[in-house]
């Protein structure tokens, strides 16, 4: 959602030293990954029982009257007033007041527990979010009164960062906390699974597709020269991108989160390459959309429509725009890009075909299923399937793993405290 002024955020939070220790109690038993295995290298758990899946979703507006204290949820404890909040209301408001998220993600509840069906395995799938009704809250609440202890969390979202991984984990223990069942549930959570082939394979035949449709509708197009794959993602605040992933590993440029999507925009092109050789695959670039916050805060860029007004004069006619950091067509990707980088490419004379994100196709319904059966197993990290030499990412996140740079210290499930 492009361009709210958040202006100045204030944490607002106050952890006592009983919150502090609670991110300890949720840690699960953890075992190297293999004998060399430092503090930087992959971890698994111990094989573990579960008695249901908890599906984490970000929440959406369903109506005009949910935009305004669905945005406040979203900017909570930062006193951010309601004309400022406005600004970014339009977005929803053009759609009615209702974002596709929610639906997406009954989609997917669907698919996952008719997937979890077929293979025969019995685990009931719950859904809750962080920002809207269903909240996790009651998710969590309905879990204990049915009996489930065990929860193994899937969030919708694949990348390391704050607002991708931490976040979700650190509301699990607000959850825990404010429902008073710290000790009686326990949630663990599915790895970050950006790498996985579930996860990849969607974007794959994307791409291929789309240079194919871009090959049929402009006769001589030459995909090596005259064409741009923008692979785009959220950006995020340079501090919070530094602090992703574990902090005894240096990254590069934009941490954890920046190294994750180029190796995801790697595998794709190699892919392409594969198939049609050097002089059928396009330059590619890894760029950013839906800044928020202040001007003066640093953010990820280039701005995907920033980098869009550099593509005539490099002789580009067209753009392929593959939406990498998102795991739905959500309200990001529906403004965003369709509409706002939309206007961008027809302004630049650049035909654009956008790639779908994996919503609810077999290859990432079933590839879901298969982290869930890994932490079930317990499989040792060299059987877990991963596509980038990055992966297969943590099952337990490392000490100060995708810590906010402005927040600092919370407690967090499914991790090492601090
Ligand atoms: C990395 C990332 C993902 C991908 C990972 C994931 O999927 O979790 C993501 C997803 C989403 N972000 C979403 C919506 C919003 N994000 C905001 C604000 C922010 N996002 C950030 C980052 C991310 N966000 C950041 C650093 C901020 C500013 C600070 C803050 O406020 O924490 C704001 C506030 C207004 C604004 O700043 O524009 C809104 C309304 C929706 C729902 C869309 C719908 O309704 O369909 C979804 C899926
Ligand atoms: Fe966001």
């Amino acid at each position: 959602m492009a361009a709210l002024n958040l202006g100045s955020t204030d944490g607002g939070f106050d952890a006592s030293a009983d919150d502090l220790a609670a991110g300890d109690a949720a840690t699960p038993a953890v075992r190297s990954a293999s004998p060399a295995a430092a503090s930087g290298a992959p971890h698994v758990s111990e094989p573990t029982r579960y008695d249901a899946i908890l599906l984490a979703g970000f929440g959406g507006p369903e109506g005009q009257d949910d935009v305004i204290p669905f945005l406040r949820n979203v900017t909570r404890g930062r006193g951010i007033p309601d004309e400022r909040l406005e600004e970014v209301a339009h977005h929803y408001r053009h759609y009615g007041g209702v974002s596709p998220i929610n639906d997406q993600n009954r989609a997917l509840r669907s698919a996952l527990q008719a997937e979890l069906d077929r293979r025969g395995i019995d685990l009931p799938v719950l859904w809750g979010n962080r920002n809207w009704t269903p909240y996790l809250e009651e998710a969590v609440t309905e879990a204990n009164e049915r009996g489930f202890s065990q929860l193994l969390a899937i969030a919708t979202s694949a990348y390391s960062s704050y607002s991708g991984c931490r976040q979700y984990r650190e509301d699990f223990a607000r959850v825990l906390d404010s429902t008073e069942l710290e000790g009686t549930v326990r949630i663990d959570k599915v790895r970050q699974f950006f790498d996985h082939p579930g996860f990849i394979t969607p974007f794959i035949e994307g791409v291929k597709d789309a240079l194919t449709q871009l090959e049929d509708e402009h006769d001589g197009l030459d995909l090596a020269t005259e064409v741009e794959v923008l692979f785009t993602t959220h950006s995020i605040p340079t501090g919070d991108a530094d602090r992703s992933g574990p902090r005894d590993r240096d990254f590069g440029d934009g941490g954890a989160y920046g190294a994750q999507h180029r190796a995801v925009a790697g595998v794709i092109m190699e892919s392409v390459r594969v198939e049609r050789g050097e002089e059928g695959t396009p330059p590619w670039q890894l760029v950013f959309q839906s800044r928020s916050g202040p001007p003066t805060q640093p953010w990820l860029d280039p701005d995907i429509n920033d980098a869009m007004e550099e593509l005539p004069a490099a002789g580009r006619r067209a753009v392929v725009i593959v939406p990498i950091g998102f795991v739905s067509d959500h309200m990001e990707v529906l403004w965003d890009l369709d509409n706002e980088a939309a206007d961008t490419a027809k302004r630049l004379g650049l035909a654009m075909v956008r790639v779908s994100t994996p919503g609810t196709h077999d290859a990432y319904v079933s590839g879901l299923v298969d982290l869930i059966v890994e932490r079930i197993e317990g499989t040792p990290a060299e059987e877990r399937p991963s596509e980038t030499d990055l992966g297969p990412w943590f099952d337990v996140c490392r000490p100060g793993c995708c810590e906010n740079a402005r927040l600092g210290f919370r407690p967090a499930v499914s991790g090492v405290a601090p």
